[in-house]
């Protein structure tokens, strides 16, 4: 049996939207994303399990991980015997930490190890972008890339390869908490205005590409210092109850920025030390978070999506 994990991410990470993202690993160990099987089977079988596995639709048609191994049988590998495929839903839906992007990734990185196919790292890149902008409202992969590749990406239709990995400073921690509520992406878009200022988009972009080039240059706490979001956050913070109560808060415990994961409701913090993230997670436990929610202190996941034994810490 072929069993992929692929990790939860961060979508716009703060400066890019639909253009930045980044995977994340709780430093205590936890397995923070989907989880996909597959191994050889009489006829095609799908199942979902898991902890949100009855948060999706109980249709397999309905559900983007059998869309997923219906297209792969049908478009791009016409010859792979049948399949037993389950999905373990790990990631709350509408979360901000690109849940459906996860089952995406996982389900077409297990296919493709178990059909082997001839399609090109970029191929199954887009094919992956498709099948999750037919939920989120629109075509972006920074959640997919980074889920898949791991780290830092800088991923766009421009960007060669579609994607390009960024260094980080390995010593900083992300707190990420997931409030307990959803937020539809589509929703989530379609507060924002359908276009912006010619000022807006110039700073946008001379803010992403500084960044960029300072994070390449491993000047990062120059990159830290730019890292505000004036197109989205400014738009989606009225829909995440708490949000600019944390991100007041939050700083006077040691958060160098505070920032939405995605489309949210979860945010994010970045610290410099330890006992920062840890001050800051009290606080979002007590201050943010309801019964159905979680946070992680995090560091990035460099290894994106991967097989792994059925003994994974879960
Ligand atoms: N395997 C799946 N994982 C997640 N969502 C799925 C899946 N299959 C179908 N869906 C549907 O796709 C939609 C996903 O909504 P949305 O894009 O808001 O969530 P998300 O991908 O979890 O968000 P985010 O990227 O912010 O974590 C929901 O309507 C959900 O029912
Ligand atoms: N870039 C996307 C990510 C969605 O998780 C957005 O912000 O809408």
């Amino acid at each position: 049996m072929i069993s992929m994990y692929a990790p939860a991410s961060i979508g716009n990470f703060c400066v890019g939207f639909d253009s930045l993202g980044a995977a994340l690993a709780p430093i205590d160990g936890t397995l923070l994303g989907d989880i996909v099987h597959v191994e050889a089977a009489d006829k095609d079988q799908f199942s979902c399990i898991g902890p949100y596995a009855d948060k999706l639709p109980s249709e397999a048609e309905e559900n983007l991980a059998y869309q997923c191994l219906v297209h792969f049988r049908e478009h791009v590998a016409l010859d792979m015997p049948p399949v037993s495929l389950v999905l373990e839903k790990r990631l709350p839906i509408g979360s901000g930490l690109g849940s459906s992007a996860c089952s995406v990734v996982a389900t077409f990185a297990a296919l493709n190890k178990f059909a082997h196919p001839a399609l090109s790292q970029e191929a199954l890149i887009e094919l992956m972008a498709d099948f999750e902008g037919k939920v989120s409202g629109a075509r972006h992969y920074d959640n997919i890339t980074p889920c898949y590749l791991g780290g830092l990406q800088l991923t766009a239709d421009l960007v060669p390869n579609k994607a390009m990995s960024l260094p980080v400073d390995e010593a900083w921690y992300y707190v990420a908490a997931y409030p307990g509520f959803a937020l539809n992406t589509a929703k989530a878009r379609a507060v924002m205005p359908d276009s912006i200022s010619s000022h807006d988009s110039v700073e946008f972009a001379q803010r992403l590409s500084s960044y960029c080039l300072l994070m390449q240059s491993a000047r990062f706490d120059e990159a830290l210092a730019l890292m505000q979001d004036r197109i989205a956050e400014p738009y989606r913070q009225g829909l995440i109850t708490g949000f600019s109560d944390a991100k007041s808060a939050l700083p006077e415990l040691g958060a160098e920025l505070v920032s939405i994961s995605g489309a949210g409701p979860t945010l994010f913090t970045i610290c410099k030390t330890l006992s920062a993230a840890e001050q800051c997670q009290a606080w979002l436990r007590q201050h943010y978070i309801n019964e159905h929610g979680f946070s992680h202190i995090c560091k990035l996941d460099n290894q994106g999506t991967r097989a792994i034994s059925l003994g994974a810490k879960s």
